[in-house]
C-alpha cells in the first residue's frame, strides 16, 4: 500500500475537523431522593454516628453548617444504610470494599438518569453520541461507570469512551474541556460529558480535633450532571433540530504554585482520607483568580469588565464566593446561579458547574439574568489547588432565550 503524500494527510485531518465551536446542546440533571435539610442535618448526624454525647462538637458543626451557604442536599446513604454498616461510623475500620459496593451499584443509575435527562433534551436517539467521557471521584472501578452506562442508555458499543477518575471538584470542568477537544477535532462527534458523586465514601463520624469529617459532612451532595456537546449543530428531520445553549470558546487549566498539599485526598480502608485546607483555599482562590481570567479572556479580545459577563463559578463553599465576588468586584447577583445551586443542593464535587450552568441557561430563558450578558466564564476548582476557566458563549436566543442558531449556522445530516 503506497503512502499518501503530505499534502494529503493534512487535508484528510482537516476535513475531519469540524467548521464551528464546540457547544452544550443539552444539559441533564440528577439527584438521590433522599433529601436532608441543613437545619436538621447535626441531629440526625450526630444521632446516626451514635455522637450525641459530643454536645461541643455537634455545636461547632451547627455553627459551621450554617456558614457553608447550604440549606439543602441529597444524600444516596441513610440511615438505614449506615445502621447496616456500623463499620462506616469507625475511622480506623476498613470500611472501603463496602463503600466501593454501594458506589458500583448506586452511581452508574444516578449517573443514567441524568444522561436520559439530557439526552431526551436534546433530541436525537442515544445511538448517536460518538463519545462519551465520564468523570467520578467516588469508585474505582473497572471497566467503570462509562462501561455500565453503554448498555444503560443504549449507546454503541463502539462509542468512544475515556474515564477520569479522582479529579476532585474540578472533574465537570475538565471533562467538558476533553469534550469540546474531541467535537472540534471530529467531525459529527456527538459527545456526552457525565459526571456523577456520591459522598458515601467520605461518611464518618465526627471526632474531637478532625474539622475535616465536619465539613466532609456539612458540605458535599449527591448529584449527576450529563451534558451533550457538538459542534456544527444539525437539523435530523424538520421536526428535530439542534439546539446549542452555549459555545465553548476556549478552555483552560493552570496549577497554583505550592498548592499541593492545599486540596489533597486519598483512598484509605476506610473511605476518602486527606485534608482541605479550608481557611487558605478562599485566599489562595482570591489570589489567583484574576490573573486566570485575564489569561483565558485576554487572547480573545475580550474586555476584562467581569460585570458584564454570566458566571459559573464552583460553589466550593460561601465563602469562597464571596472571595470571588470581593476580588472581581461583582455585582451581587452575578453569582446568582453559583450560590443557589450551593444552598439547594450542596457541593457535588464536579457535578456542580453543570447544575450552575443547568441554572444559569433557566434564569436566562426567564430573564432573570440581568443584562443578557452574551459572553460567561466557567471556573472550578479542585485538588492541589488547580483552576479550571473556560470562555462560554451564550448562542443567542429567538425570542424565548432557548437558543437556537441561525438558519444560515445548521447543517443538515
Ligand atoms: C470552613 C469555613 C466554613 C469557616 O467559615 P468562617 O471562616 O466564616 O467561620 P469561622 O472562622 O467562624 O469558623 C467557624 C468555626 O470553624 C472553625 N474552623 C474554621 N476553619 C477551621 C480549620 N481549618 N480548622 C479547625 N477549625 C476551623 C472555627 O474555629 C470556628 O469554630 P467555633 O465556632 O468553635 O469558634 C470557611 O472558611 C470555608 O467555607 N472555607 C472553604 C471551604 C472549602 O475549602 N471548600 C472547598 C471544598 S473542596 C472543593 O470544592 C474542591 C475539591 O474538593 O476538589
Amino acid at each position: 500500500m503506497g503512502s499518501a503524500p503530505a499534502a494529503n494527510v493534512r487535508e484528510i485531518c482537516r476535513a475531519r475537523r469540524a467548521d464551528g465551536p464546540a457547544a452544550v446542546l443539552a444539559i441533564g440533571t440528577a439527584n438521590p431522593a433522599n433529601c436532608v435539610l441543613q437545619d436538621d442535618f447535626p441531629d440526625f448526624y450526630f444521632r446516626a454516628t451514635k455522637s450525641d454525647h459530643l454536645t461541643g462538637l455537634k455545636d461547632k458543626f451547627r455553627r459551621v453548617c450554617q456558614k457553608l451557604g447550604v440549606q439543602k442536599r441529597y444524600l444516596h446513604h441513610t440511615e438505614e444504610m449506615l445502621g447496616a454498616h456500623p463499620e462506616f461510623l469507625d475511622l480506623h475500620a476498613p470500611s472501603l470494599d463496602a463503600r466501593l459496593d454501594i458506589a458500583k451499584a448506586a452511581v452508574p443509575k444516578l449517573a443514567a438518569e441524568a444522561s436520559r435527562r439530557a439526552i431526551a433534551e436534546w433530541g436525537r436517539p442515544a445511538a448517536d453520541i460518538t463519545h462519551l467521557v465520564v468523570t467520578t471521584n467516588s469508585g474505582a472501578h473497572i471497566p467503570g461507570v462509562d462501561f455500565q452506562l453503554v448498555p444503560l442508555l443504549g449507546l454503541r458499543p463502539t462509542v468512544r469512551r475515556t474515564m477520569l477518575y479522582l479529579n476532585g471538584c474540578f472533574a465537570g470542568a475538565a471533562a467538558l474541556r476533553v469534550a469540546k477537544d474531541l467535537a472540534e477535532n471530529n467531525r459529527g462527534a456527538r459527545v456526552l460529558v457525565v459526571c456523577a458523586e456520591l459522598t458515601v465514601l467520605l461518611f464518618n463520624r465526627p471526632e474531637e480535633g478532625c474539622f475535616q469529617v465536619l465539613i466532609n459532612q456539612g458540605l458535599f451532595g449527591d448529584g449527576a450532571g450529563a451534558v451533550v456537546v457538538g459542534a456544527d449543530p444539525v437539523i435530523t428531520t424538520p421536526a428535530v433540530r439542534e439546539h446549542p445553549l452555549f459555545e465553548i470558546v476556549s478552555a483552560a487549566q493552570t496549577i497554583i504554585p505550592e498548592s499541593e498539599d492545599v486540596i489533597a485526598m486519598h483512598l484509605t480502608k476506610g473511605g476518602y482520607g486527606g485534608n482541605i485546607s479550608t481557611r487558605q483555599v478562599p485566599v489562595l482562590i482570591g489570589d489567583n483568580i484574576e490573573r486566570c481570567l485575564l489569561d483565558a479572556f485576554e487572547p480573545l479580545g475580550i474586555g476584562a469588565e467581569w460585570n458584564d459577563l454570566f458566571w459559573d463559578v464552583h460553589p466550593g463553599s460561601s465563602a469562597i464566593l464571596d472571595q470571588v465576588d470581593a476580588v472581581l468586584q461583582l455585582k451581587p447577583e452575578k453569582l446568582a446561579a453559583s450560590r443557589r445551586v450551593l444552598s439547594e443542593y450542596g457541593n457535588m464535587f464536579g457535578v456542580t458547574v453543570i447544575f450552575v450552568l443547568d441554572e444559569l441557561r433557566r434564569r436566562m430563558e426567564k430573564g432573570e439574568e440581568e443584562g443578557a450578558p452574551e459572553w460567561g466564564a466557567m471556573v472550578a476548582f479542585g485538588p492541589g489547588l488547580t483552576v479550571e476557566t473556560m470562555v462560554l458563549h451564550r448562542c443567542v436566543a429567538q425570542g424565548t432565550g432557548a437558543a437556537a442558531p441561525p438558519e444560515d449556522k445548521l447543517t443538515v445530516a
